[in-house]
């Protein structure tokens, strides 16, 4: 019988919290990486609010310092990408020769920064179409969905395919409970969120409202519209051209959501940092590079970066 894999999370928050429990109560061998709330976590535990039934781990196994955890057969990377640099430190303490290291962060740009940290063979995207947030030390608030789409980086962006190493991932997730869909073309995944991200995010914090504003009124409705549509341009120019219904597609699913408010506003209305080059700046800079500018999506970019907390 195949050995379970042993998970290591790296970043226990929203994302990692959420489903590095979720990999525990199913049980996985998980050990997670913790910060502000170690002492906690390592007292009581995680504590796990979700739409789909609430939880508590009153054990698991948390650290502060990378070099104390076992090297695990999958390293997912939960932090959000503006604290990527502390990745440099990380990663090489917690991969080892056989790890694969899954990351679940937005935006493009992340596998590349792994990569360079520790090869591009060995690295897994899960983009995740989830609504949770951290609502206090070891508290985690699951409010919604929870879907990840999960496929092989390839730093050439060519399709990676559906290798056995990502069914058996796959496998481990959905024995979770984690619902779970493969894509063979991570490169053009990654720019099907972005065509929601792209406006959704940012014009939440330049207009300071919710989804259901940005869709309901005619000149936010038309900007969103304009970032989708030079996204897909984006992308057709970099990697591989979206399906002409699918932006459409993304307005009417945002039509029927809850008032929502995307991460991006989250971290703006908390003081926290916005991950606006995962979002918007690799992006701008990818399109560019391959002939294609972004206007729209450059003047959000720009008022963003204004709009960002010093950090
Ligand atoms: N939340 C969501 O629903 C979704 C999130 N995502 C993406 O997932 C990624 C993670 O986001 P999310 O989970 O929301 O973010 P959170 O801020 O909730 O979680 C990140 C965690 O990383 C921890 N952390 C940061 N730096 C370090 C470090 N040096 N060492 C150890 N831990 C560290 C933080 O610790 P501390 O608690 O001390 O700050 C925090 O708990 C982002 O890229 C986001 O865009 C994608 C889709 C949905
Ligand atoms: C898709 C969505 C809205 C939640 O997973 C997201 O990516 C975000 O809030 O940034």
């Amino acid at each position: 019988m195949q050995k379970k894999n042993q998970f290591s999370i790296i970043g226990t928050g929203a994302v990692g919290g959420y489903y590095g429990g979720l990999l525990q109560r199913a049980g996985f061998d998980v050990h997670f990486l913790v910060r502000s709330d170690y002492k906690q976590i390592k007292t009581d535990g995680l504590r796990v609010d979700s739409v789909n039934g609430n939880f508590t781990l009153p054990d698991v196994q948390a650290y502060n310092d990378p070099s104390e955890m076992p090297t695990c057969n999958v390293v997912i990377v939960a932090l959000k990408t503006t604290a990527n640099a502390a990745l440099k430190k990380i990663l090489p303490r917690v991969v080892g020769e056989h790890s694969l290291v899954l990351t679940l962060q937005n935006g493009l740009g992340g596998e590349a920064e792994i990569a360079d940290i520790v090869g591009a063979d060995r690295i897994l995207a899960g983009l995740c179409f989830l609504c949770s947030n951290k609502i206090g030390p070891g508290h985690i608030s699951h409010l919604d969905y929870g879907m990840i789409t999960l496929g092989e980086y390839r730093a050439d962006g060519e399709p990676g395919g559906i290798s056995s190493r990502l069914n058996q991932l796959n496998k481990d997730l959905q024995a979770a409970n984690i619902p779970t869909q493969l894509v063979e073309d991570l490169a053009l995944a990654r720019w099907k969120k972005l065509v929601w991200n792209i406006p959704f995010n940012g014009m939440s914090v330049a207009c300071d409202c919710l989804t259901d504003e940005l869709v309901r009124n005619p000149e936010k409705r038309l900007i969103c519209e304009k970032l989708m549509h030079e996204t897909a341009a984006a992308s057709n120019a970099v990697c591989r051209p979206i399906e002409p219904d699918f932006l459409a597609k993304m307005i009417r699913n945002t039509e029927k959501m809850k008032p929502y408010a995307p991460s991006m506003k989250l971290d703006f209305d908390r003081g926290n940092p916005m991950e606006i080059e995962a979002i918007y700046g690799h992006p701008i800079r990818a399109a560019e590079a391959a002939g294609v500018n972004m206007p729209e999506t450059k003047k959000l970019y720009e008022k963003l970066k204004k709009l960002n907390p010093a950090v």
